[in-house]
Formats: C-alpha cells, structure tokens, sequence
C-alpha cells in the first residue's frame, strides 16, 4: 500500500465531509448515515481548525481533532489544554502507526503554543499511556436497588431548602450554560463546553447518534437560583403486573452539596422504580450514604474519565493549589522528549513555584503519573506500591500526598 500522507481538513469542505463521515465509520457508525443537514451544522459548528486526517482515495481513513479547552484544577483555577478528541482509524488501516503520526505532531505542537497540559477521554485504558497520557479522574457507577435500601414508599422531596421542579429539553438548554459553568469552578477535572454541545444533548439539533429523550429536573436554591440538573430516563416494567421500573441517569450537575442530595432524592422517589442506576456518577457521590443501608447501592463498574498529559511540568504545578506547605523534587521522565526533567516545587497554602532544579529527587516517575496524582485523584503511597512513582526518600510520598491530595475527588462529567 502507498505511503499516506496527513492533512488539515479546514477549509477544504470535501476533505472535510469525508473527516466527518471517517470519524463515524471509525466509531463503528455508519458514515453514510450522517444527513445533509447534519454535515452542514457539523461543518458549520463543529471546531475542525486543527483537525487532521490521512486519506486513502476519496475516504478518510484516519481522523484526529483538537481544540483549546479550560480544565478547572484544584482550588478553582482553570489551566488551558490542548483538548485531544475524534482519534480514530478505520479497521483497514489499523496497527500501522496512524495515530502514533497524528499524536505527535500535535502535542509537539500544543508544547509550542504554551498550553501546560493534553486531556483525553480514553475510548480504551492501554492506548493512551505511550504518549505520555494519565487517567486524573474516575467515576463510580452505582445500581440501587430500592427495596433493599429501607425505602418504605414514604420517600419524597418534601422538606428540601430549596425547590424541585420538572423541565423541558428547552428549559434545560437555557440553564446549562450557567449551571455548568457553577458546578465546573467548584470542581477539578471538570472542562468547558460550548454551544454545539448543549444544543447536541438536550436535543435542539438533531445529530446521530441521537442522545436518548429524557425526563429533566432542576433544583433551585432558596434564592431561586438554579444549582443542579439532572437528566434521566426510565424503563417502564410491569412484566410481573407489579411496578418494576429502573431509572437512568443521563446527565448530572450539582453546583452544591445541596443540590446533589436534592437530585438523588427526587430520582430515589419515583414511584414505579425499583431500581436507580447512576450512570458514570462522580466517584465519591453521596449516594450511597444517602441510603438507610447503603449496601442497596452496588457498583457495577468504575472506570477512569479524564486523562491528563503533562507538557510543561512547572507551568502545571503552579496552576493549582495546595492546602499544606512542602517542598518535593520530582523526576519526572518523559519518552517523547517534550516535558521531562527533574523539578522542585516549592508549595504552600499561599502559593507555589517550580522550577528545574539540580537536586537530588524524592521521587521519580514518568510524565503520566502525574496526570494520575495532580487533580488528588490517586495517593502517591499507592503509586509507590504499585511501582509507578520510585521514592529515593523516606516520606516522601506521604509528604507528596499532604501537598497533592484532596478533600472530595476530582470529577470530570463531560466526554469530548
Ligand atoms: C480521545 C479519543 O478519541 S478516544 C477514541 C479512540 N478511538 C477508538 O477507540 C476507535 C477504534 N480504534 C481505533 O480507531 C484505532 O485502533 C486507534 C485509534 C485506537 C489506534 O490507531 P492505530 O493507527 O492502529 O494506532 P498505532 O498503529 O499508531 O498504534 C501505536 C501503538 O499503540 C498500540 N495500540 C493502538 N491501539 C491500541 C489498543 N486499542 N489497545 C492496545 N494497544 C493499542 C499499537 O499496538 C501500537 O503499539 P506498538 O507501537 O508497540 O506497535
């Protein structure tokens, strides 16, 4: 087969077209199913300027987008990203190095424009490590089953401080903005989104594959000011003439404790469901606790969300925060020659520096594992258990953890 060649797909609407219709086909969905009127909003509206692919006659066998995205770290400062998304290569072509000779060149590329960091969602765990990425949030998804958990019938959104009520797909387009916008500074891990998206999944353009209808509540402080939302669908089941139902999280933003609890409350309510899935809720959710006996909720799955590939080290330790004061050296190895070397960072509840530094490391790990510990998620001593993080001193990574870890994990809702 003939060497293919990599291009940008901007400004060329055939090559763009078939870009689109490549990253549908390298999905496993039918490209020839991607209407008119879907190619045109998604040539209109969707971000293509960085966007690349290979091309094996008139077909675009390779597709590989990014974007500038804003990631909200710990303390609620936001730190820029080159936002990796759309990565595919149809099954003929695979196992040939096309992703390898998209990927490089980009995050190259996102090193020279500054940006600190490259996020991903990870369609799969083992494609992503190589090139320096990390998984830096989980999610926990949850199945209650009713019955067992002391629900007596009685369950009901009464006494709340604020106000519960049902909404249209419209409504919801109209609050997400804001209520996005409020849950995403108060949690790290969360990312912006933009306009295509909220019009994508609350249905007020049709795209494929459609996202599922669904029933939509919001909550609303004592003020009246919108906190949280939740999205969600149910499977009527009355197979056995009694009700046996099973409501599904689709999408959830809570900007507070509060309005978290008031959502799970309201879905804990509903009559004629026996059974509340959470979907990829934020992995320490107050659900189960919420429960009389929290052994109703079991996991069914827990996975990694947001990946994390550090490009400048300093630059991305600096843009968080830290609760205790320490210093900590790290040897931070990177394969691909973009973020490496061994740093100090200087860290405390006023503010932190970090900068390369000739002396000798506590801790020596490659670039990815930082993504692992830097939003709080996993615990230093458990990298160093686990043989992913080395520690030259004692204390270190128990000193590593006082500086890193968090209250509540991070969370990142959004795929991208
Ligand atoms: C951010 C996102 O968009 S996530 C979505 C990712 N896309 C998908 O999952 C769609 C289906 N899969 C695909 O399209 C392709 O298989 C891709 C994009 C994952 C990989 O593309 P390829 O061109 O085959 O990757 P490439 O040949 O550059 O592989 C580089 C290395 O990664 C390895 N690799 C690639 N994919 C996988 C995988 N799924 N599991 C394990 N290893 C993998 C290859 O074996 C190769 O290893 P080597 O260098 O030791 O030989």
């Amino acid at each position: 087969m003939a060497e293919l060649e990599m291009r940008a797909v901007a400004g060329d609407r055939d090559a763009a077209s078939a870009w689109v219709r490549g990253v549908f086909t390298g999905f496993l969905d039918r490209g020839a199913d991607v209407s008119q009127e879907e190619m045109e909003l998604r040539l209109a509206r969707q971000e293509l300027s960085r966007a690349v692919g290979f091309f094996d006659g008139d077909r675009c066998v390779a597709t590989f987008n990014s974007f500038p995205q804003r990631v909200t770290t710990v303390g609620g400062g936001q730190v820029s990203a080159n936002a990796v998304s759309a990565v595919t290569v149809t099954a003929t072509h695979r196992r040939r190095g096309l992703l390898t000779r998209m990927m490089l060149p980009d995050l190259r590329a996102a090193k020279e424009r500054g940006e600190p960091v490259a996020t991903l969602i990870a369609a799969e765990y083992r494609i992503y490590g190589r090139f320096g990425f990390g998984p830096a949030t989980g999610f926990v998804n949850w199945r209650v089953r009713k019955a067992r958990s002391g629900w007596d019938g009685s369950w009901s959104t009464a006494g709340l401080a604020g106000e519960l009520s049902m909404v249209e797909d419209a409504e919801v387009r109209r609050l997400l903005p804001e209520l996005h916008a409020n849950c995403r500074a108060g949690t790290p891990g969360m990312v912006d989104r933009n306009d295509f998206h909220w019009d994508r999944i609350t249905r007020q353009i049709t795209t494929s594959p459609a996202p599922p209808a669904t029933l939509n509540a919001v909550y609303r402080d004592a003020d009246g000011t919108p906190r949280g939302v939740v999205c969600f669908t149910v499977a009527k089941d009355w197979d056995t003439g009694l009700p046996d139902g099973t409501a599904t999280v689709r999408l959830m933003y809570a900007a507070d404790d509060a309005a978290e609890r008031a959502l799970w409350r309201l879905l804990l309510s509903l009559d004629w469901v026996t059974t509340v899935d959470s979907g990829p809720a934020r992995p320490d959710a107050p659900l189960p606790l919420l429960l009389p006996d929290p052994r109703a909720a079991s996991v069914v799955e827990t996975g990694d969300q947001l990946w994390l590939r550090p490009l400048d080290v300093p630059a991305l330790l600096t843009a968080r925060s830290y609760p205790a004061a320490g210093e900590l050296v790290l040897e931070v190895r990177d394969p691909l020659g973009l973020a490496g070397g061994r740093f100090l960072l200087s860290a405390g509840p006023d503010g932190a520096s970090c900068a390369a530094t000739t002396r000798s490391a506590d801790l020596t790990l490659d670039v990815g594992t930082l993504g692992r510990f830097y939003l709080g998620e996993d615990s230093v001593a458990a990298l160093v258990a686990a043989e992913l993080v080395a520690e030259h001193t004692n204390g270190a990574a128990d000193r590593a953890d006082l500086l890193f870890r968090t209250g509540r994990r991070p969370w990142c809702p959004d795929i991208f």
